[in-house]
């Protein structure tokens, strides 16, 4: 299926609801539930250690370091499947992405809080590509506070095999999330393929002789 644009204003978000058939989408959700190294990270906030509501992981290039909510990533090595659907969604989105960060919401009670993808490195207008397998959760956007746009917020289920499309101001205007919910809920996994700048992270790279 096509994409169709959300018609947000200040934004450019594109969605396609069947980017995945359901077999295609139900495999890769069980192939990379078994084989990412996930793991639980913890953001230290004055002090205090306050473990993530979800498991995560960072793969891509060498270069594609990351700093996300404070925590640094070194990415691990592009895996065959990850590096199959890298191709997929570069050709989909019209875009190279060198990195992605997969999120593991193993039931309705892990989630995602308000932000915007907007860390210098990944530049002042990214493209990101999210991929959702598994349970359809609801995907929540707002206007950034303070951003100057007039909108209410918006929901939008994103069904196993879903692709959505994050492009030009989005990040700059709005914010967004993954609630909780209070529903029996199975695990979801979600992909975000995204262009992070090489050498933007690591001060070892610009004081190398
Ligand atoms: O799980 C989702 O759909 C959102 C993930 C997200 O916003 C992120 O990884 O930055
Ligand atoms: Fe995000």
């Amino acid at each position: 299926m096509p994409f169709h644009s959300l018609g947000l204003p200040g934004a450019d978000v594109l969605f396609d609801p069947s980017f995945l058939s359901a077999a295609e989408a139900d495999a890769f959700l069980a192939q990379l539930t078994a084989e990412v190294a996930w793991e639980q990270r913890s953001l230290r906030l004055f002090g205090r250690e306050h473990p993530q509501p979800r498991l995560t992981a960072w793969y891509g290039d060498p270069a594609a370091r990351y700093t996300y909510s404070g925590l640094a990533w070194e990415p691990r090595p592009w895996t065959p499947v990850l590096r199959h659907l890298r191709q997929r969604l570069a050709a989909a989105a019209t875009t190279a992405f060198n990195s992605v960060l997969l999120n593991y919401y193993r039931d309705g009670r892990d989630s995602m809080g308000w932000h915007s993808d907007d860390e210098p490195e990944l530049g002042p207008a990214p493209t990101i590509a999210s991929l959702s397998l598994g349970a359809t959760r609801r995907f929540r956007l707002r206007p950034r506070p303070g951003g100057g746009q007039n909108h209410a917020p918006f929901g939008l289920d994103l069904p196993s095999g879903s692709l959505l499309l994050m492009r030009g101001p989005t990040q700059q205007h709005w914010q967004h999330a993954l609630p909780k919910s209070a529903r029996p809920i199975g695990p979801r996994l979600n992909l975000t393929f995204r262009w992070v700048e090489p050498g933007a992270n690591g001060p070892e790279l610009y004081s190398a002789s």
